[in-house]
């Protein structure tokens, strides 16, 4: 039988450095000779990509709360379906970018809809799926935030207000203390290369786990 792959989640505010530390730990999966993908949420598949593009742009009209939740789920149960959970049963690792987390963090912490109503819909998506891991890059919202303005044109939530931020942030360190034994938080604030000691030393505990 073959053996089942690790889900691995990486989350965080804004320009924290998600992106540019997800390279980080692929490399470090391929030099120790792990099959795995790299994907994102929301995204991960065409369809998925273009529910993402309608969650993205800033537009004249507003989009509700529920429309952003549902928006998101719905990339997300095609995103499990056709990529995520055969790629797991195939024993192949999947480090993504974002996962749902980031609703409880960005729509509940942020836009204040409720907990249960996100379970909810991740027991509908996702049934007992759940990430092995999630390593939250944490950093004051400043900093993340000038990173992501240096990179260009802001999109439809980067256009949020600093408040906004902070109740993410909260949320996503709520989160980190209770799901302590899931969570590896990294002090993202520092140079990269001290991020990346951090990271480097989570990621190479975590593989110990998964061959032994
Ligand atoms: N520790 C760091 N110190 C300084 N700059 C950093 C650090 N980590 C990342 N950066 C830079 O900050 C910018 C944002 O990084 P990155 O795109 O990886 O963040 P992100 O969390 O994926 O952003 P987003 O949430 O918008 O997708 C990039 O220009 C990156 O080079
Ligand atoms: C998965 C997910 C994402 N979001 C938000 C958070 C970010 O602002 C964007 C994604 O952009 P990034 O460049 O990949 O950071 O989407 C959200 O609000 N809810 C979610 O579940």
């Amino acid at each position: 039988m073959t053996k089942r792959g690790v889900f691995l989640t990486v989350e965080g505010g804004e320009g924290v450095g998600k992106s540019t530390n997800l390279a980080f730990l692929t490399e470090r999966l391929k030099a120790a000779g792990i099959p795995f993908i790299s994907t994102r949420e929301p995204g991960g598949t065409e369809l998925a990509e273009q529910i993402r593009s309608l969650l993205l742009t800033p537009r004249e009209e507003a989009m509700s709360e529920l429309t952003e939740l549902l928006l998101v789920f719905a990339a997300r149960a095609q995103h499990l379906e056709a990529c995520i959970k055969p790629a797991i049963e195939q024993g192949q690792w999947v480090v993504c970018d974002r996962f749902t987390d980031a609703t409880y963090a960005y729509q509940g912490g942020g836009r204040g809809l409720s907990q249960s109503t996100i379970a909810q819909l991740e027991s509908l998506v996702q049934g007992e799926l759940r990430p092995d891991y999630t390593i939250l890059l944490d950093a004051p919202v400043a900093v993340g935030m000038s990173r992501a303005r240096e990179r260009g044109e802001l999109d439809r939530f980067e256009r949020e207000q600093q408040s906004f931020f902070e109740k993410v942030r909260g949320a996503y360190l709520h989160m980190a203390a209770e799901h302590a034994k899931r969570y590896r938080v990294i002090d993202a604030s520092v140079e990269l290369e001290a991020v990346q000691q951090q990271l480097g030393g989570e990621i190479d505990s975590i593989i110990e786990a998964w061959l032994a």
